[in-house]
């Protein structure tokens, strides 16, 4: 018995050191590589790419048409971008006074792919309280959820009351407008709220691109005692996006559509994001032998494993023939995919 013991505690530390051993081997190569990241990105004079279609436009008519009635305003960001989306909203001139003067919650949503070992969230909260933005910060997840929807309707209720009724004598029902960039889970969030307090189903479209919820201002009940409403509205970006990074991290976290940016140069963004904040969990996904920066490699690999290869006709010194090339577009918008899913790890881009 004693021996079989000490057989398992032997095994055990056997488990323990290989475990320590393959991670040091993966910290010796990452470090090796560091010199070879790029620590700046060539935007190759790129453009800021302007999305602003008639369905954003329109919906910030009407935003600023509702905003009077409305009791309280749940602004709500992806985590990885949160300081980004923040000044963005803030930017935006039709937010520009009503922000501070309505009872307004502030909503982290996404946290099951942001890494938050570097507290960035914690300052982010200090900045708010530092501003005097009349604001609650709420973390959110509506997947991994660790602060749950229930807790959303009576942190409303408490900012409401907090702030002076000043624009209706009595209120028998409340109106919440969520406001938010493209795909950062507005309608992930109403529809969690009705399952959680109406035990009812969706009633937002939710998808993986930008621009889904295109209907403005959809008013839709999501809490029943207190009668609580809540208007949906389109995602919308300023009408002018400050720089070419700003609109890559933007595109990256997918609330601008792929192919405004590009599949390529996206791809190529995320592989120096993922170098530079020494995120490696790609070289094993995709069976690369070590970290790399360069992305027509990164893709051919990523190709070959996914059996994403194209056969082509093409003339070379020995006359026509066939061969097989990787398609690089497939390859990176798997990378891609890969990334908005939290397969390549957590992250903060801020
Ligand atoms: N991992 C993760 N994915 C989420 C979370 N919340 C929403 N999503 C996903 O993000 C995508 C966008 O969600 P939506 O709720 O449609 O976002 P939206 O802000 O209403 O989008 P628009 O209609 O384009 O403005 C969907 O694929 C959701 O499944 C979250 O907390 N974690």
């Amino acid at each position: 018995m004693q021996l079989s013991q000490s057989k398992c505690s032997l095994k055990a530390n056997e488990g323990r050191w290989i475990y320590i051993w393959v991670n040091s081997m993966k910290l010796y190569q990452a470090l090796r590589h560091v010199d070879k990241f790029r620590t700046v990105f060539d935007f190759g004079g790129r453009e800021v790419a302007h999305w602003f279609p008639g369905h954003m436009a329109k919906g910030l008519k009407q935003m600023r048409a509702n905003l009077k009635s409305v009791d309280c305003i749940i602004e709500i960001h992806d985590a990885r971008i949160s300081f980004l989306l923040y000044y963005t909203i803030k930017q935006n001139p039709v937010f520009q006074d009503t922000l501070s003067a309505k009872p307004h919650l502030l909503i982290l949503n996404k946290m099951d792919l942001a890494d938050l070992s570097n507290k960035q969230v914690q300052i982010l909260a200090a900045a708010l309280a530092e501003s005097h933005v009349s604001s609650i910060l709420l973390y959110y997840s509506y997947i991994y959820s660790a602060e749950n929807p229930e807790e959303l309707v009576p942190k409303v209720m408490d900012i409401i009351a907090s702030k002076p009724r000043f624009n209706r004598e009595e209120i028998t029902n409340y109106c919440l407008m969520v406001i938010g960039v493209p795909n950062v889970g507005k309608s992930s969030l109403i529809n969690s709220l009705r399952r959680t307090n109406l035990k009812k189903g969706r009633a937002s479209r939710v998808g993986g691109e930008p621009g889904i919820t295109k209907a403005v201002l959809t008013k839709i009940q999501v809490c029943e005692r207190p009668i609580m409403y809540l208007l949906d509205t389109p995602g919308v970006l300023p009408p002018k996006i400050e720089s070419v990074e700003t609109g890559m991290k933007l595109a990256l976290c997918g609330t601008i559509l792929d192919h405004l940016v590009g599949e390529d140069i996206i791809a190529d963004y995320l592989l120096y994001s993922l170098n530079r904040l020494g995120k490696f969990s790609y070289v094993d996904k995709y069976d690369l032998q070590e970290p790399s920066d360069d992305i027509q490699h990164v893709l051919k690999r990523i190709a070959v494993k996914l059996g994403k290869t194209q056969r082509v006709k093409a003339i070379t010194g020995v006359g026509n023939v066939t061969i097989t090339i990787p398609n690089y577009t497939a390859a990176a918008y798997d990378f891609i995919r890969a990334f908005r899913k939290g397969e390549l790890g957590q992250v903060m881009l801020d």
